[in-house]
């Protein structure tokens, strides 16, 4: 039985560094901000549907969506986010479920289902267990901004679109700390996989 454990947080929470650490100790990682990029693909009928929502200007010179465009829309309108999610969210849904079944088929023993709205969408029904990376709102702030080059009202406005970390926290399983190094998150992933016997 493949063993699955939800991986959420909010932005630039860590879920990526986190994830690394699993798949660094033989975990398989399935990555819905990656589905997301591929159901919109140039060809897709997600790219069309956007299209068709946001106006042709929402496409690059060379086809593909503006990313940086659309992120600007969405995350400073909930309205126009809630618009994204309606188009994009059934065609993730379907490419996770197809993936993880092919994985499962693989008898993978333990996958990490790496979901930003993992909570929002319902996914924790898929899993075994959920866990929610977190830290201080400062750092998270911090550390989205110099990722992402934002300003602090673009940076802040992408966080405030997102469900809040207490509330995704109680929801969750297991919360895991990212204030320290990336040294201190892998003792607490080791841990978390010796307690399941999956290491
Ligand atoms: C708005 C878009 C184009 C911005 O693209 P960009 O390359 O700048 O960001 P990227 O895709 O890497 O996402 C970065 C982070 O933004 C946050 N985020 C993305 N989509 C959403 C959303 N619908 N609601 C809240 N936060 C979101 C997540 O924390 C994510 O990890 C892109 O995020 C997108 O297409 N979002 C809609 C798809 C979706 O719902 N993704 C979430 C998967 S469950
Ligand atoms: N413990 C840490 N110490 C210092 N920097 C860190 C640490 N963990 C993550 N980072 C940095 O913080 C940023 C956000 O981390 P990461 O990309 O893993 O977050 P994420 O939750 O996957 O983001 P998103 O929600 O946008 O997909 C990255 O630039 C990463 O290198």
């Amino acid at each position: 039985m493949t063993y699955i454990l939800g991986l959420t947080g909010g932005i630039a929470s860590g879920k990526s560094t986190v994830a690394k650490i699993f798949a660094d100790n033989g975990a398989k990682v399935i990555d819905a901000d990656q589905v997301a990029r591929q159901v919109v693909q140039v060809g897709t009928v997600g790219i069309k549907k956007i299209q068709q929502t946001f106006g042709g200007q929402i496409l690059a010179a060379d086809g593909q969506i503006d990313r940086k465009r659309l992120g600007q829309i969405v995350f400073s309108d909930p309205l126009a986010l809630k618009k994204l999610t309606a188009i994009t969210g059934p065609l993730i849904r379907e490419e996770l479920h197809r993936q993880l079944a092919n994985l499962q088929h693989q008898q993978a023993k333990l996958v990490i289902l790496m979901i930003p709205l993992l909570f929002e969408a319902g996914y924790q029904k898929w899993c075994n267990e959920t866990m929610s990376v977190t830290l201080a709102p400062k750092k998270q702030l911090q550390r989205l901004q110099q990722r992402d080059q934002l300003s602090l009202v673009e940076a802040q406005a992408r966080i405030n679109a997102q469900m809040s970390a207490e509330k995704r926290n109680q929801l969750a399983n297991y919360v895991i700390s990212n204030d320290d190094g990336v040294g201190a998150l892998e003792k607490q992933v080791i841990k978390w996989l010796q307690e399941r016997n999956l290491r």
